[in-house]
């Protein structure tokens, strides 16, 4: 809704007042149309104030009305109404004003921002593209080249670069309304013909902005449809006059609207909010689970990822003290940390903020620490050892956290005489970069040492999901299949190119062989011997490709016995060009390899197409997400997608593998993994979950019903 009133007898205020964000949900829509018209109507009104309540101007149309049919007045005409309006209307922005709330301003006649205040054009993020208007009215108030960066790519900008961009009219460090009103009192009876933008004349863009904008966009949008129709749009606006621009704004926008794209980008905008309203299985949640303040944390470990954290801690101003036991890799460490710190400081014009770290050898100097990130590598030995004398040294309330990305958190909390202050906190490489965190509970995890890394996680930016304990957790106990398939299509005849070109034009920013010679082969061999899969630990009387009982590709363990590790040795599954090279090229030597190994193993090659690879590697890989479902590891299936989105390249506007199979349809998915189950009866992950089937018996409920189908969660507290 929207609340109207009078100010100095010739003011008329209106506060959108929808909380928490002011969405534009048609009651509100509605209510700003009224009270617009009642202004107007009002002859003692000489000028207007739209404003926001409770320090939000507004958040944009309300996205959760885009699943229904759309009711109310539409926004185009209102905002329209307002531009052609012979008062002076002036859009006093606190907050944010994103989307349809930046469209609202910019049909107004002037904008004043408070300083901390933040505009921009989210919609691309969304599937879609800002269809009241913002398309046409944003470059004829910036120019093209930045409308057209804002718009495609979403990114928001705060009060400064908006003024600078002309977006507002003035910035304001006082109380934005009172301002504004004064604002519009002072420009009462001037003209507004040139404050409507659908009138202004747009200057020329520069030659083949669109063309290099849209074969960039080609390149990177790894197949979203939303910002190349935002490109076409502003093109429009360009090359059009207004009201055809507007009509081509409206035909882009009814294409993407009903999109699969816009769903699954919609459905991981609440997704992302959804898991920070952790549950957990023994009934604990987030409602009623208090964090505890987190003044001073210490690192374990200044390896590459030790070092990300330390990064990660200080940008959100915790002072760290960063231990590591090798003299040389404390060297390097601490060289790499405040070398990163030194660029931040430039790029944001400030001073480093090394002074919040201390290096030190010593285990001892972490007496009086909050909390611990153990991040040394995965050795189960060591790391209890840590744990063990942590839990001597650290005081009793201090929370004492790994970043395993695998091992058993329950069992390195059993070695500590606080079990119930043990969490995995595990970060994605590189960790002052990756988005993700998987707070990892065990048995014993109270509810304050969950809330306390989800509030830190928070602090630092990521995106927190709080997982159950069990080998690779949720990330990597799906990934493991998905690459596990990835060798045996190999095995069966393809090569790393032709893997990595389906998954890429699915929309993974790398196939997986390129993954793994970015990451280095030997971090899955170390891994692989760790399980006994490979080295000393294999039981050599099962057949070859074979362990465990199941089959098995050695492929990868032969080329690290080659010393072929990836980017790192020049060689992998691609050839670079020197060690350290970045750009993969086939690898003719590693094609005769593939040959050759076939033929040991009497394997007949044969042609594998596209879709094959797509539903060996993904559909096992989702199974997996309903066997973590119904195991209780993750709580539902959008922790399942945000893990993926934001630790594991699946593309956003793929939602993630759960939503991914609720497009494709369950029982598509069941059929085809019952077939290649059939056709692999040595890959017992092959064989669909239980949960997979009760779906599909169950008439295959959409995604935001699958919840009522998983055990529920029994309270302990
Ligand atoms: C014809 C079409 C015309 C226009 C199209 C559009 O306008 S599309 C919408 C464009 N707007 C956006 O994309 C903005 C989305 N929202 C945000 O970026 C952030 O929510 C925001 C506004 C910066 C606030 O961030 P904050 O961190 O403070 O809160 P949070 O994100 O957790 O949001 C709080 C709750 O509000 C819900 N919400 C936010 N925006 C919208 C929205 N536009 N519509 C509906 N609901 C919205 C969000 O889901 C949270 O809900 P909760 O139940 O508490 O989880």
């Amino acid at each position: 809704m929207a609340k109207y009133s009078r100010l100095h007898g010739s003011v008329g205020l209106i506060s959108l007042a929808n909380p928490p964000v002011n969405a534009l949900s048609s009651v509100v829509r509605h209510a700003i149309s009224e009270k617009v018209a009642k202004a107007f109507r009002d002859p003692e009104v000489t000028c207007v104030v739209i404003c926001g309540e409770n320090g939000v101007f507004c958040g944009g149309a309300d996205i959760r009305e885009f699943a229904s049919t759309m009711r109310g007045p539409p926004l185009v005409p209102m905002i329209d109404a307002i531009e052609e309006g012979e008062k002076p209307v002036v859009a006093a922005i606190e907050g944010v004003a994103f989307g349809g709330g930046l469209e609202l301003a910019l049909g107004c006649h002037y904008r004043i921002a408070h300083y901390k205040a933040r505009v921009g054009l989210p919609e691309v993020t969304l599937g879609l593209l800002p269809a009241a208007g913002g398309t046409q009215r944003l470059p004829r108030l910036t120019g093209v080249a930045p409308a057209l960066q804002l718009i495609t790519t979403g990114r928001h900008v705060a009060a400064p670069e908006a003024l600078k961009l002309g977006i507002v009219d003035q910035v304001t460090e006082q109380n934005t309304v009172e301002v504004a009103v004064q604002f519009a009192k002072s420009v009462v009876g001037q003209a507004l013909h040139n404050r409507r933008l659908s009138l202004r004349q747009l200057s020329c863009p520069p030659d083949g902005l669109f063309e290099e904008t849209m074969a960039q966009i080609k390149q990177r949008a790894r197949g979203a449809v939303a910002p190349i129709a935002c490109v076409q749009a502003v093109k429009a606006a360009a090359t059009l006059p207004f009201k055809a621009g507007m009509d081509k704004e409206r035909d882009l926008m009814a294409t993407l609207f009903n999109s699969g794209q816009a769903k699954a980008l919609q459905y991981s905008f609440f997704a992302q909010r959804s898991v920070a309203k952790w549950n957990l299985p023994n009934g604990a949640h987030s409602g009623i689970s208090k964090a505890r303040a987190v003044h001073r944390a210490a690192v374990i470990g200044l390896g590459t990822m030790g070092r990300g954290i330390v990064v990660s801690l200080v940008r959100a101003g915790i002072s760290v003290i960063a231990m590591e036991t090798n003299e040389k890799q404390l060297h390097t460490g601490k060289k790499m940390v405040i070398a990163i710190l030194e660029k931040d400081a430039q790029k944001h014009n400030a001073a480093p903020r090394a002074d919040l770290v201390h290096f030190t050898e010593r285990l001892s100097d972490l007496s009086n620490v909050d909390l611990v990130i153990e991040a040394v590598y995965e050795d189960m030995v060591l790391k209890k050892d840590i744990f063990k004398q942590l839990s001597m040294i650290c005081k009793p309330d201090a929370f004492l956290c790994t970043n395993t990305s695998a091992l058993n958190v329950d069992e390195l909390a059993a070695v500590t005489g606080r079990p119930e202050m043990v969490v995995g906190m595990h970060f994605f490489a590189p960790a002052h970069v990756m988005k993700l965190l998987e707070v990892v509970y065990g048995q014993h995890s109270s509810p304050e040492a969950v809330a306390t890394a989800m509030q830190l996680g928070k602090r630092l930016g990521k995106v927190s999901v709080a997982v159950g304990n069990c080998p690779g957790f949720v990330g990597n106990r799906m990934m493991k299949l998905y690459v596990e398939q990835a060798h045996f299509l190999l095995e069966e005849g393809a090569t790393p190119e032709q893997v990595d070109e389906a998954l890429e034009e699915f929309g993974f920013a790398m196939g997986i062989f390129k993954v793994s010679d970015l990451s280095g082969l030997d971090v899955g061999w170390r891994v692989r011997k760790e399980a006994g899969l490979t080295g000393a630990g294999v039981d050599w009387k099962e057949p070859p490709r074979r362990r465990q009982g199941r089959r098995y590709s050695p492929l990868a363990d032969l080329l690290c016995e080659k010393g072929h590790l990836g980017q790192k040795t020049s060689r992998g599954w691609y050839l670079y060009e020197k060690p350290g090279g970045r750009d993969p090229k086939p690898d003719q030597g590693l094609h005769s390899f593939l040959v050759e190994y076939r033929s040991k193993y009497g394997l007949k090659a044969r042609r594998i197409d596209k879709d094959e690879v797509l539903e060996r590697c993904l559909f096992s890989l989702i199974n997996e997400g309903f066997c973590i479902l119904d195991d209780g590891i993750a709580s539902g299936p959008e922790d399942v997608d945000v893990i993926y989105v934001h630790g594991y390249g699946w593309p956003r506007h793929r939602g993630g593998p759960m939503f991914y199979a609720d497009m494709v349809g369950l029982s598509k998915v069941l059929e085809r993994l019952e077939f290649y189950h059939q056709a692999h009866p040595d890959v017992p992950y092959l064989k669909p979950s239980p949960l997979l089937r009760k779906l599909v018996r169950n008439g295959s409920p959409p995604i935001r019903e699958w919840r009522e189908f998983l055990k529920r969660p029994h309270s302990h507290l």
